[in-house]
């Protein structure tokens, strides 16, 4: 970080005292994430914040560990999802770029306290905020030597059927993630950001999405009006997110890669004015679940869980229905669960009129085949893919977390 940078951001005595103590913490926070070896140790690190929880409560993820914050995190009210193309001429300035991400995002996830506030949009300690770094398959073609370091199973993201993928909106180098409890403090992220690395890397494209308040409980509703993200793996259980969302040293991938995860992104229009004229319970068929409460059709509460083996003909739960296609709950595709953590997009009006509301689905996972694109696969032509369709996105590999105040987004990938 250069001197302007260092001045603009410590003006006064009392604030630099704050990010004095706010340094140490984090320099103390990151003892014992040096290794490889200790990766497997760490449990799932960002699940809650540091103090209570975001919601309308001070919280603050830690930023330094064996994986990012903002995967297994408990989900904000917030997001905003830009992909970028690297404008760096060379491998040394592509780690440059990297190096002032890390440590612009140091800062800004390190926060300020509401005492401490000069600027009022400045992320401050309750906001919850994580920034989650991912890079895509075209970072790795001649530009930067890297084509021997891909991620083995990166690749663009492939068009599906009924696909109608919008090249303006998909792929790119770099994929940031950047989730919050109120949405001035992820544009004030976004901001920051492109000002400090202005020239090194152009925004692609950009989902800003959020999270409706649950009705009347428990999980939040998409604008289908059905409730979203009731069944998830346990981000809790090391064991789970070992076996499905991080990329290990056995994983048979480049070493640089452990503790990461590939990333989905997927925006998907809803087509609300055709939803909006089938019957409820025609669209409870379709998604396997009750509109109102979002129990499975053979249950009675949110959280019951369905029993398929109970109805193989489908009498309850529709064969070709949303949740029994994703997870059929059979021994056999238990291997192709992901985590789920997408939120809802409102772009307004289209120019013929018709509403442009939906879905900015995300998910990480171990093996982007072995999970999404086979889930993928078991969901095409389902009754949904009528209502729904995918307009842009891509894949990406969320780097492994930064370890310690020495250490930088990428290092494993970039260091010679
Ligand atoms: C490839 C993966 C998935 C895509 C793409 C996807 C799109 C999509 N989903 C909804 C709405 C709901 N999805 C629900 C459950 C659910 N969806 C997936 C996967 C994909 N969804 C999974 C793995 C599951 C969980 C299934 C289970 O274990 O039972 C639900 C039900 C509530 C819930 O469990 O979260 C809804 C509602 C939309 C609208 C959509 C694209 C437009
Ligand atoms: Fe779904």
């Amino acid at each position: 970080m250069g001197r302007d940078q260092v001045d603009a951001r410590r003006q006064d005595d009392g604030r630099r005292r704050f990010l004095r103590r706010a340094a140490t913490v984090a320099g103390a926070a990151a003892t014992g994430f040096g290794s490889l070896e200790a990766y497997a140790a760490q449990p799932a690190a960002h699940g809650a914040p540091a103090a209570g929880s975001c919601r309308g409560t001070v919280g603050r993820y830690p930023f330094h560990g064996a994986h990012q914050a903002g995967i297994t995190t408990e989900q904000q009210a917030f997001a905003g999802f830009i992909s970028f193309d690297v404008l760096a001429e060379d491998r040394k300035e592509l780690t440059e770029l990297f190096k002032t991400l890390t440590e612009q995002a140091r800062i800004l996830i390190r926060g300020v306290k509401p005492k401490d506030v000069e600027v009022a949009a400045e992320p401050q300690t309750q906001d919850g905020l994580t920034i989650t770094l991912g890079v895509g398959a075209s970072l790795f073609d001649d530009r930067f030597g890297l084509a021997g370091r891909r991620p083995r199973l990166l690749t663009p993201m492939p068009e599906f059927p009924d696909d109608r993928l919008d090249p303006t909106t998909c792929h790119g180098d770099l994929s940031l993630q950047i989730c919050a409890e109120h949405p001035d403090a992820v544009v004030h992220v976004i901001r920051e950001l492109a000002r400090r690395t202005d020239g090194k890397m152009r925004p692609r494209w950009r989902a800003d999405g959020f999270h409706n308040p649950a009705r009347p409980s428990g999980a939040s509703r998409t604008f289908v009006g059905f409730k979203d993200g009731i069944v998830n793996p346990d981000t809790a259980s090391s064991k789970e997110m070992d076996r499905l969302v991080w990329v290990k040293p056995s994983s048979g991938e480049p070493a640089w890669t452990a503790g990461g995860s590939y990333q989905v992104l997927r925006l998907i229009r809803f087509r609300v004015e055709s939803w909006d004229r089938v019957p409820t319970a025609a669209q409870e068929k379709i998604f396997g679940r009750r509109k109102a409460s979002g129990a499975p059709l053979d249950g009675r509460r949110e959280k019951d869980l369905p029993d398929y083996s109970k109805d193989p003909h489908g009498r309850k739960t529709p064969l070709d229905s949303h949740i029994r296609l994703a997870n059929p709950r059979t021994a056999e595709t238990a291997d192709s669960l992901l985590l789920r953590r997408s939120y809802n997009y409102d772009g307004g009006f289209d120019t013929d009129g018709s509403l442009d509301l939906g879905l900015v689905f995300c998910c990480y996972q171990q093996d982007v085949v072995r999970q999404f694109a086979t889930m993928q696969k078991r969901l095409a032509g389902e009754p949904l893919a009528r209502f729904v369709s995918p307009t842009g996105g891509g894949y990406f590999f969320v780097l492994p977390g930064v370890r310690d105040a020495s250490d930088w987004f990428g290092s494993g990938l970039l260091k010679t």
